[in-house]
């Protein structure tokens, strides 16, 4: 099968909560390896562009495509097939406070299917070592910081190997320091040529990490350019 460099198109996309428009005119293409950011005031529209993305919306008017999957004819029964290929990152970590890091990791495994514990185990690991806390597996949820309980949400959004990234205020919670080390872990992934869309209102992160810029301001997303200060 030909390779497909776009992982996400929008074209003419409107967007609504209930009756209400909330985007109109959504027109874009994220390719593969991208960065991008989403910025825009509360209330603009960030998190139900981002939740028309991973399904949580379904897109009523216009066409999209994301890693394959076309958002206008998705199914629900679709949608699990469509989250195993995205990573979702939330502003509140969203772990299982029940049990620890390991066990969060493998019950997202055994629910999006895999049977193999020697390969549950590894891959486990795997993503530990990426986001730097493979030696935190034993430990709960409430005994890491805000910004180690981050980092393992990141690893859990990397277990399925996902074509796109989806972070939606992954700083928000954090202070500037920690926001930059989680910032630092998104950066390294995009290097290893993962495509990341991150909706953030951190001015100071976009300036120390500048990228490609999506903004939603009066309905409409734009890209903005950025300027030196
Ligand atoms: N579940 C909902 N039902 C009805 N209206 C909603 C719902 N969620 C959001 N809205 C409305 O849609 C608009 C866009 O909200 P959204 O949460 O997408 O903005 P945002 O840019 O993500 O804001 P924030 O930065 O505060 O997270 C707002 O006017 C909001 O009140």
């Amino acid at each position: 099968m030909e390779e497909n460099a776009t992982v996400l198109e929008l074209k003419d996309v409107a967007i609504f909560q209930k009756d209400s428009l909330v985007l109109n005119e959504v027109s874009l293409h994220v390719q593969k390896g991208e960065f991008v950011y989403l910025i825009g005031k509360t209330g603009s529209g960030k998190s139900s562009f981002m939740k028309t993305l991973y399904g949580d919306l379904p897109l009523k008017q216009g066409s999209g495509k994301i890693v394959n999957f076309d958002l206008k004819t998705l199914k629900e029964k679709d949608i699990p097939y469509l989250r195993r290929k995205l990573g979702v990152v939330f502003q509140d970590f969203k772990l299982l406070p029940d049990r620890n890091i390991n066990k969060n990791l493998l019950f997202v495994l055994k629910a999006t299917g895999w049977k193999d514990a020697t390969k549950m185990n590894t891959q486990v690991e795997k993503v530990l070592d990426k986001v730097g806390m493979k030696t935190k597996g034993f430990k709960f949820p409430h005994e890491l910081s805000g910004g180690e309980q981050q980092r393992i949400a990141i690893a859990r959004a990397l277990l399925n190997d996902p074509e796109l990234i989806i972070a939606d205020e992954p700083t928000g919670n954090l202070d500037p320091q920690t926001s930059v080390e989680v910032m630092k872990v998104l950066q390294e992934i995009n290097k290893a040529g993962r495509t990341i869309l991150m909706a953030t209102h951190d001015y100071a992160l976009i300036l120390k990490y500048p990228a490609k810029t999506l903004k939603c301001d009066a309905n409409k997303v734009f890209e903005v350019v950025q300027r030196a200060v």
